[in-house]
């Protein structure tokens, strides 16, 4: 063993860098899915999560209705003699609701994670906004002629498609093993001492 390794081994565990963090990707296309909790949607809950070339977080969505039509309201079914009666005509997809709620100027050359492929109709926004790339996690309609098209025009976009496969089966967020008593020792510092006004202004 070398001195480095030498006193890795020594140190304490509480010392060292934890190593089973989040890489980028499963923290995107997780914040992706925990987005997709807000969907009131019974049967398929998409969500869709906007990244810069930062690494930052700059728009978020899920699967919902417009503004003003109630999520008690609108109808929630997928079959019906109507198509009036059913979600299809309502229904704002993850990934517009993620464009629209975009907290950036533009989302250009942006990454989008989303749960699943995006439809035709969300494909031709993300081109119109200049995303660059799009991971997805499902691709469970690849059959359906929305995905062919939402393809073939990000083909013709050379907007840049791939699967995210996960490293790990589950990531959860478990708030009773979270250790609160360790959390409030941590100090606090107050804000009036980092020259800091409640609006902002130092
Ligand atoms: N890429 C997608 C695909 C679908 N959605 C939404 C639209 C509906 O709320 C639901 C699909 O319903 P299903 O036919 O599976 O019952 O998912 C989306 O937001 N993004
Ligand atoms: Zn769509």
């Amino acid at each position: 063993m070398n001195g480095a390794t030498d006193d890795l081994a020594k140190m304490d565990l509480s010392e060292r860098k934890r190593t089973d963090y989040l890489d980028w990707n499963e923290y995107f296309m997780a914040t992706a899915f925990l987005a997709a909790r807000r969907s009131k949607d019974p049967n398929t809950q998409v969500g869709a999560c906007i990244v810069n070339e930062e690494r930052k977080i700059v728009g978020v969505g899920y699967n919902g209705f417009p503004l003003g039509c109630s999520d008690d309201e609108f109808p929630w079914g997928k079959a019906s003699d109507d198509p009036l009666g059913t979600k299809y005509l309502y229904v704002c997809h993850a990934e517009m609701n993620a464009i629209l709620n975009k907290n950036s100027s533009d989302v250009k050359n942006c990454t989008m994670y989303v749960a699943l492929f995006p439809c035709n109709e969300c494909a031709k926004i993300i081109i119109q906004s200049k995303i660059k790339e799009v991971i997805y996690m499902s691709d469970k309609h690849a059959h359906k002629s929305t995905t062919i098209a939402a393809k073939k025009m990000l083909d013709a976009a050379g907007i840049k498609y791939w699967q995210f496969v996960p490293r790990k089966s589950k990531i959860v967020i478990d708030f009773s093993e979270i250790d609160w008593d360790n959390l409030n020792q941590l100090p606090v510092t107050p804000v009036k001492s980092r020259g800091i006004h409640q609006n902002g202004t130092s």
